[in-house]
């Protein structure tokens, strides 16, 4: 543990500047600063307040007494990121981090002796707090976004029931570790080879990774780190529901995918055995694919069983280019196609517990017509089309080109996304923007080619929806709305802009869907004021 002494480095104290002093200057990169902290920030640092400015330190605690070294400056030094590296006053809600590459109480030297890479890096920021104490954290960001950004009460019963509630970790191996289905990394280029990467926190700088504790315990086996890549731009790692393993290796344009694939498939076969027997699949396949040189007929191991492929592309191993992802809610399952590079939800449990809550939320009824928009490869589609049945319609939205091809995939007449009472059901997939697409139903309202919308999911990436799109939305008239959100702050905006346009928050839920990172998931229903149902809360 990095051992700092007060007396012989500079460490100014945080109290606040007495009045007719002369301004102080600024703080440097690099300064070792004393500052106590207070609440968690948006963002995942903690606010401290010193006589040169906020300081948003990351890796600390409320209430806790740090040594911090400032990392980066705001614009005229109003305010300051820091890391902290040594704690004064611990929390009793502190942990050792898990993760020898995201602690940043070890000392550079610790670091690099334990992994050969010193750089500190993000990715696991709450891997030092307790989980209970994470989401306590977690409630707080989603209470204060709704409360300053979307203009709910302080005393509603909606943000003072509103607590961050835990994922199952059933299927996890290490309780709040292990969590993730999916991992990206970068690759890049080290005295040893081309070896995967990540980025230290606010670096566009990637060092190699040796290890990351979120991913599965599947994942983790790999030992990715001792490939060497050369050829290689980004590795995106899957691992099925049902056990498969789908690497998606992204080919750096100056090579083609047949070049760089057999090198990489032999000290695969040399870590992993036979990877067809191992069901591991690796993909390779061009940056830009519009770039990519033709390569007709290139198969460099007919050892797996032809697949088709796209041209360009190299299949290798277990032979699959998606996998099925199995999600069971009760006495239901769904089953779907997801590509390599599609996107999925993330944590190994999220997807059941979204489709749950989707269900008790919003309660689609039979017969009626809902609305998937930013529906991914249709996770919400296929439970909102067997809960609509036969008379009922589903119209799913995707921007996505390789998504919305897994949902095509997923929904067609035999796909296997429908169940047995979706087999009828009226299901329109399409590809486009949603803003654009709420324009295209609005006249197939209009024509009557569309039946009134009862419900509608909105699932945006962590930007939001924004003003545009709810406006269009909002055209429509549709019953009912729930906003599933990846990013609070958004999710914040745009509960005041759909407040403005008449609608009412009725119910909100959090889940930590991102444990030991400061992101959290949230579901908030909306009703066309004045609200149908009371705000509660349902279990
Ligand atoms: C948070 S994901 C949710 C996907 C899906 N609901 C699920 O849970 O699996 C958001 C999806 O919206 C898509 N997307 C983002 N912006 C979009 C836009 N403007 N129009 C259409 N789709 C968009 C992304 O490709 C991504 O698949």
């Amino acid at each position: 543990m990095r051992q700092l002494d007060s007396t012989s480095t500079r460490v100014p104290t945080n109290t606040a500047p007495s009045r007719g002093t002369e301004p102080v200057s600024g703080y440097a990169i690099g300064d070792l600063v004393r500052l106590t902290c207070e609440s968690p920030a948006h963002g995942g640092a903690f606010v401290a307040r010193s006589e040169k400015g906020v300081v948003f330190v990351r890796h600390a605690l409320t209430g806790e007494t740090v040594q911090a070294r400032i990392t980066d400056i705001g614009p005229k030094n109003r305010y300051y990121f820091a890391d902290a590296v040594a704690i004064d006053t611990p929390s009793p809600a502190r942990r050792e981090h898990p993760w020898v590459q995201g602690n940043s109480l070890l000392t550079d030297e610790e670091r690099a002796a334990a992994t050969g890479v010193k750089e500190l890096l993000g990715g696991m920021e709450y891997g030092h707090i307790d989980p209970a104490t994470q989401r306590a954290y977690k409630t707080d960001t989603l209470r204060t976004q709704l409360i300053r950004l979307g203009g709910i009460s302080p005393d509603s019963p909606l943000i003072t029931s509103l607590t961050v509630e835990p994922m199952p970790t059933k299927d996890l191996t290490e309780g709040d570790l292990s969590w993730r289905s999916r991992v990206r990394y970068t690759v890049v280029k080290t005295p040893s080879g081309w070896r995967i990467g990540m980025y230290p926190h606010q670096s566009s700088r990637a060092v190699p990774v040796i290890d990351f504790p979120l991913a599965a315990r599947e994942l983790r086996q790999l030992n990715l780190h001792e490939l060497d890549l050369h050829g290689i731009r980004q590795v995106d790692a899957a691992l099925s529901s049902r056990g498969r393993i789908l690497i998606q290796l992204t080919v750096d344009p100056r090579f083609t995918a047949s070049e760089v694939s057999q090198p990489i498939y032999r000290q695969a076969e040399k870590l992993w055995g036979d990877l067809a027997k191992r069901k591991i699949s690796l993909f390779f396949t061009p940056e830009n694919r519009s770039n990519a040189k033709p390569e007709y007929g290139v198969r460099p191991s007919l050892r797996s069983p032809y697949r088709r492929v796209r041209q360009g592309d190299v299949l290798l191993g277990g032979g699959l280019k998606s996998v099925t992802e199995d999600v069971t809610f009760g006495a239901r399952r769904f089953s779907y196609q997801v590509s390599a590079g599609g996107f999925w939800q993330v944590h190994r449990c999220a997807p059941s517990a979204l489709v749950g809550t989707m269900l008790t939320m919003l309660r689609p009824a039979e017969g009626e017509c809902t609305l998937d928009l930013y529906a991914g490869a249709g996770l919400f589609t296929a439970a909102l089309a067997d809960a609509v049945g036969e008379r009922g319609t589903v119209v799913s939205v995707e921007g996505s080109p390789v998504t919305h091809r897994d949902a095509r995939a997923n929904f067609a007449p035999d796909g296997a996304a429908r169940s047995e009472s979706a087999k009828d059901t009226r299901i329109e997939v399409i590809h486009g923007d949603v803003a654009r697409t709420l324009l295209d139903l609005k006249t197939a309202l209009e024509l009557d080619e569309l039946p009134h919308i009862d419900a509608v999911v909105l699932d945006p990436s962590r930007e939001g929806a924004g003003k545009k799109t709810l406006e269009r939305l909002n055209k429509l008239s549709p019953g009912r709305i729930l906003y599933v959100a990846c990013d609070p702050a958004a999710l914040g905006r745009d509960t005041a802009i759909l407040r403005e346009l008449g609608w009412d928050l009725v119910q909100v839920r959090g889940y930590d869907m991102y444990p030991n990172t400061h992101h959290v998931e949230a579901a908030a229903l909306f009703y066309r004021a004045p609200a149908r149902i009371k705000p509660r809360r349902i279990r």
